[in-house]
This record gives structure tokens, sequence and C-alpha cells, in this order.
């Protein structure tokens, strides 16, 4: 028998949840910062958050989307519209422990999920992690508006007002990384693992290839006398804003390059290495957000879809560098390859999560070029 305490708290517990089964009467308003208006009601936590407006035009992958650390600062809108019917998975599915997203923008909130993994809809996560959301109902006029004026600041607000913030006027990735170096897996071959805010699933995929993992702070030097570990290969994570804040990073990239060291960049890793090996960045009008954006691979007529999250891209490349994957929608490069050293880097994401698996052999040939570097070294 459950106690009147126990069973009345039980009771408030439900009630709080049942609030969030579908999107409430409350009014919240999207604004950009332009002025340009979108009304709509909340399904998440009521209060207000600024932040950049970006679009994902996939047609699932919220968890993964919404716990990725490259969305730090972002306000989310998904352009499938119907967003919330298959509940929330439990956190080992997530791409960290938290949410990163600043805000989530749908067109028709489904709080009575159906999925055999769904753990709590979604609207009682967004509560808890105290996270906005708005059903705005025609999410195609924001998407169609942003791209014709590009990514813009916008900010979600109930009755409260507060200024707009830009997110890229922050090292973001200081904030995301991880405190302290970690290990994963117990191979013999070891990559270093520099998390600028990785996804779980780079982890994941070395981990599943026999390799260990140490995952390290993204201003950490491996190149440094004192390092208390012993490493094959740097693998660069994907991460959240403006690829130039993190110079530290940067800095510490230009040495292991020098050093002739095997690595491999993911999305801002790509971006990073690209500027430590002399190359640019520029910010693309409104990014690549989805799981099929398709990527021609030079010197053949193979296309790969791939998933994609970013608003930076390389624009003047390298010198001993090449041109690997070009988006096949607006020819931005989308890889690069270093003409003779094992240095490599795709702006897409081949551990994927969400989205299509096609390009995860980029981690086998990875472990291949390290375990080739290894055996001449030793
Ligand atoms: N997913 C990522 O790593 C994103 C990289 C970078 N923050 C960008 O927006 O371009």
């Amino acid at each position: 028998m459950l106690d009147v305490d126990t069973t009345n708290t039980l009771l408030n517990d439900v009630v709080e949840d049942a609030q969030v089964t579908q999107a409430t009467t409350r009014k919240g308003v999207l604004v950009l910062e332009d002025g340009m208006r979108f009304e709509g009601f909340s399904f998440g936590y009521e209060g207000p958050v600024a932040g950049e407006v970006v679009f994902c035009t996939g047609m699932v992958g919220y968890p993964e989307a919404l716990t990725d650390a490259s969305y730090t600062g972002q306000i989310l809108t998904m352009t499938y519209p119907i967003i919330g019917n298959y509940g929330v998975p439990d956190a080992s599915k997530w791409e960290d422990d938290r949410i990163h997203a600043a805000g989530l923008i749908v067109s028709n909130y489904v709080g009575t999920p159906s999925h055999v993994e769904s753990t709590m809809d979604l609207g009682t996560w967004l509560r808890r992690e105290q996270i906005p959301a708005l059903e705005i109902k025609d999410t195609r006029q924001l998407t169609q508006y942003i791209r014709k004026h590009g990514t813009m600041l916008a900010k979600i607000v109930f009755e409260e007002d507060i200024p707009f913030h830009d997110p890229d006027s922050e090292n973001l990735v200081a904030q995301v990384s991880t405190p302290e170096v970690r290990e994963f897996g117990s191979g013999e071959t070891t990559i270093a693992l520099i998390d600028c805010g990785a996804k779980r699933n780079i982890v994941r995929s070395l981990v599943a290839r026999g390799a260990r993992v140490v995952v390290v702070p993204w201003d950490y030097d491996l190149c440094a006398e004192d390092v208390p570990f012993e490493f094959d290969g740097i693998l660069v994570s994907n991460g959240p804003g403006n690829p130039k804040m993190a110079q530290k990073t940067i800095e510490n990239l230009r040495k292991a390059i020098e050093r002739e060291i095997p690595i491999m960049g993911i999305c801002l890793g790509h971006q990073l290495l690209a500027l430590a090996a002399g190359g640019d960045t520029y910010k693309l009008k409104f990014g690549h957000r989805s799981q099929n954006q398709p990527c021609l691979l030079a010197e053949s007529k193979r296309c790969y879809i791939t998933t994609q999250n970013h608003s930076f891209a390389v624009g003047t490349l390298p010198t001993d560098f090449s041109a690997w994957f070009t988006n096949a929608n607006d020819g931005s490069n989308e890889g690069l390859r270093h003409n003779y050293l094992p240095i490599f880097s795709v702006q897409f994401h081949p551990e994927s999560t969400p989205g299509p698996m096609d390009t995860e052999w980029l981690f086998d040939l990875f472990l291949e070029k390290v375990h080739e570097t290894k055996g001449a070294l030793i």
C-alpha cells in the first residue's frame, strides 16, 4: 500500500507530465532579429531563450539532434511536420547526457508517442531540461524565410522579453568539451579524441572497431612532453559555433600536422584541421542540416548520402591538401585529404546518428592508416 504522501506525489507527477502530452494553450513567440514574428503554442519549458535559428530537413532524429552539442546556442526548427510521435529513447541512445539545442520549433507536436523504445514524451523531456519549444504550424514559411534571408539571431519569448544573443561571439567549444581525460575501449590501437563537443557515436564507432579511445579536452596539447599516455592517431570531433573561436585547438593541431600524426576530422574537426593547415572557413547562408545531403567523392562518379549539421564550411583549401568530397547541392567543400600524409577530414558525419551509415567506412580507413603508420614506426 502506498501512503497518502507518496500517492499524492505520484499523482502530481502524472498531472505534471500530462500537461505536455499536447501543446498547451500557452502562447509564445519566435522573434527573428529583423522583427519577423511566428506565434505558436508552447509544449516545452516556459521560459525565454535567445540564440540563432536554424532548420533541419531530416524526417527523423530529433532525440539525437537535440543532444548533439553542435546545436549549442541554436534554436532548432524541424521541417518534418510531425515531431514527437516516437517519444524519447533512454539516455544510452542520446548523443550526450543532456539536450544542447537552445530551443525547438515544430509544425505539429505529437505528445502521444508510440515506440517500443520510448521512455517519455518529448514535451516532458524538454520541460525537465528547461528547453522552450513552440508548435508554430507553418515551419515551411519560417524555413523559406531563413533560406531567403539567411540564418538569423532569434529568441523564443513568453511574457518576458530578453535581448538577442549571438552564440558565434563565444567560444562554445570550451563550454561543451570534457573537463577531464576519459578512456573507452581496450584495443591495442589508441585514438586520442579531441572533444570539441563530440557526439557519442564517434566513440562507439571507434570502440566497435577495436580501438581504445582516450577523450581529451578541446585545448589539450597532445604534442606536449608530459602527455601521460601513448596514442597512435588523433580524431578531432564535431562541435558548436564558429571554428575560429577554438584557437587553442587550431594551434595544437598545427603541431600535430607538423609531427605527421595520423589525423581524422569530423565537421568542426574538419574546419579546425583546415584552419590549422593554413586554409580558411566562412559561414554558409543557411547551413546544411539533414540526413540526405549528397556528397560527391572526388575523381569518381560516386555520390554518398550523408548526415549533416553545420553552418560553416571550408573555403580556401590549405596547400598540400586536395578536395575530397563536394556537396552536390551547392558545390561547397565536404572533405579534404592530405596529398601524402595520413590526414583527412570530412564536413559530414560518418558516425551519422541520425542518418545513413553509408560513410562509416571512413572510420575503417582511418584505423587502416593508423595501423600502417604504426607499422612503419615499429
Ligand atoms: N556539427 C558540427 O561540428 C558543426 C560545426 C560548426 N559549429 C558549424 O556550424 O559549421
